[in-house]
């Protein structure tokens, strides 16, 4: 038998991601090894260790990556790569991995769900029944999804989900991305701007790079204007959090329902008061069957590079 490969594994997943993990490699859990002792652990083992697994929170930073001399691949259980130095590795020549498809229908469907859960007060129309307010007066008028128009920011695979989803609705689409896209027959608008200002709701689906950071800035909630809605399924960051919670506050913006927050996990005290913001705890992924399937491409990709077969999901 060869020398067993190590696979660090950043942050906990999924059992099973783990327990398929364990059967086939030594598995080191970063996590459990407390923040000061984490040099020395690497050092310990940065021999053994060719695979770091983590996903969209923990991913694979220059220092981790530095820290690991025999790295080969990163594998993430996840769609986004913010949290991987892309730099690093393509400098080093360590192979990146991840799970785009696995996951398109689940944020997809997230995004509508928030969308309607903020155009009809979902949550604080569960609050008022549960508080007995039901017995004295009816609940208040909300706003209809259907037949609106909807601003799509990134028309990549689950910016077109979403907008596939958008139409069943009877809803206008228009997107804005890098450039435009020659197979789409929605209205592209090259200005952020302008989208929002022709949108009555603004759907965050595209990645985070710098040039996305806070695409959606107080020019652009203003142009949504006091009766807009914005969803984030993507990043924290792509929304300039200070300016939203402001907007809604002075009620500039009309509500909000957000997946992701720019400081994840912690939650602003202003924005736990808001009657017209839906919150959920970066979960737009997180189903039974989608976490599988990512497991399932995470190990494929692992099993493919230590057998020398091409990668199933390459992002380098
Ligand atoms: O946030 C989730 C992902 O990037 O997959």
């Amino acid at each position: 038998m060869g020398t067993p490969i190590g696979v660090l594994q950043t942050r906990p997943l999924s059992n099973y991601l783990q327990q398929q993990l364990t059967n086939r490699y030594t598995l080191f859990k970063l996590w459990q090894v407390p923040p000061d002792s984490r040099r020395e652990f690497l050092d310990k083992h940065s021999d053994l260790i060719k695979a770091v697994v983590g996903n969209g929170v923990t991913g694979a930073d220059a220092e981790l990556i530095d820290s690991l001399p025999h790295l080969e691949i990163v594998a993430s259980h996840s769609s986004g790569l913010d949290k991987i130095d892309l730099d690093k590795c393509r400098e080093k020549g360590i192979r990146v991995t991840y799970t785009p498809d696995a996951l398109t229908d689940e944020v997809a469907d997230m995004a509508i769900l928030l969308t309607l859960a903020t155009a009809r007060r979902i949550c604080e129309a569960d609050r008022y029944v549960r508080n007995g307010e039901w017995k004295n007066a009816d609940f208040k008028l909300t706003t209809k999804l259907s037949g609106k128009s909807v601003g799509i920011i990134g028309l990549g695979r689950i910016g077109s989900a979403i907008s596939k989803r958008a139409e069943a609705f009877g809803c206008s689409i228009g997107y804005h991305s890098r450039s435009r896209k020659t197979n789409s027959r929605y209205k592209y608008y090259p200005s952020m701007i302008d989208l929002a200002k022709d949108s009555e709701i603004l759907i965050v689906a595209c990645a985070l790079t710098h040039e996305t950071r806070h695409i959606v800035n107080r020019d652009v909630i203003n142009a949504l204007g006091s009766k807009g809605i914005i969803v984030n399924i993507g990043r924290g960051s792509h929304i300039d959090e200070v300016e939203l919670i402001s907007a809604l506050v002075e009620g500039r913006l009309g509500g909000a329902g957000l997946d992701v927050l720019e400081h994840e996990p912690e939650v602003p005290d202003l924005l736990r008061g808001l009657d017209n913001v839906v919150l959920s705890p970066h979960v737009a992924a997180s189903t039974v069957e989608t976490r599988k399937a990512m497991a399932d491409l995470v190990v494929e990709n692992l099993e493919a590079h230590f057998t020398n077969k091409p990668l199933l999901t390459p992002v380098i």
